[in-house]
């Protein structure tokens, strides 16, 4: 039979978003961002267990947001290593969501988008084709142009077969921009979701401002 897990990674420091502390812990409209993505996952029916990666130093401040079916592990020093420290404490399930707690948009629908592709592959992510012109640029000057064609925006959650991702994590040296990667550098295919525009990356400051736009839309405020 098979069930889902879900791995949070919630263990950077949010350099770029600034603030008084890490923007995994910043409200979002009178609740932290971390509150957010959980509660997106805890309230998803196919979801079995919830694994939230934390900095060592935060490790108990999610004990209000946790459930019978989530459980906290320390992170590490980059998001492969934290991802990897998440995964070794799956044990109740053969497939595995692995989401950014910066994205508290996530709605069930991606959720649910995600986990019905791994009925059909080992490795399914969401992402939106590139839509504007790409151009390179230095000392705000353009410098040239990039063909857009067959460029995606990367989203998360990115889902895969549990054994799958462990035996890719394993083998893959160092960091890695998201765990397409890796599962790719282990010879994995991995299926294209389409995404949701709205399942942004807390990444600057102004992108809290957006969210809770979004987030007072869906509550028809
Ligand atoms: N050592 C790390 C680094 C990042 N992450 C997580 O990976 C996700 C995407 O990373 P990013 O948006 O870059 O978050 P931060 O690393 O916190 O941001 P910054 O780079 O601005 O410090 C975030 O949910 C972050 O908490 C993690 O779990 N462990
Ligand atoms: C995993 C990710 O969200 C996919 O777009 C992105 O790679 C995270 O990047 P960051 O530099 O760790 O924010």
């Amino acid at each position: 039979m098979t069930k889902t897990a879900a791995v949070i990674v919630a263990a950077g420091r949010g350099v770029r978003a600034g603030g008084a502390e890490p923007k995994q812990w910043q409200a979002l409209c009178g609740k932290p961002v971390l509150a957010h993505t959980l509660a997106a996952f805890q309230s998803h029916p196919d979801i079995a267990q919830i694994v939230v990666v934390l900095h060592p130093d935060d490790m108990m401040r999610a004990d209000a947001y946790l459930d019978a079916r989530t459980q906290v592990v320390a992170g590490g020093p980059e998001r492969a290593a934290s991802v990897r420290n998440g995964l070794r404490m799956v044990d109740d399930a053969t497939q595995v969501l692995i989401h950014d707690v910066a994205r508290p948009m996530i709605t069930h629908a991606l959720i649910s988008r995600v986990i019905d592709a791994l009925a059909t592959t080992t490795g399914a992510a969401p992402a939106l084709a590139v839509t504007d012109a790409l151009w390179t640029g230095k000392d705000n000057r353009v410098t040239g142009t990039q063909d857009r064609r067959g460029l995606y925006r990367a989203q998360t959650p990115q889902g895969f077969d549990l054994k799958s991702i462990i035996a890719a994590h394993d083998a893959h040296a160092g960091g890695a921009a998201d765990d397409v990667e890796v599962a790719r550098a282990f010879g994995l295919e991995v299926a294209i979701v389409p995404g949701d525009e709205d399942n942004l990356k807390i990444t600057l400051p102004e992108d809290f401002a957006r969210a809770e736009r979004i987030l007072r839309g869906r509550d028809g405020h």
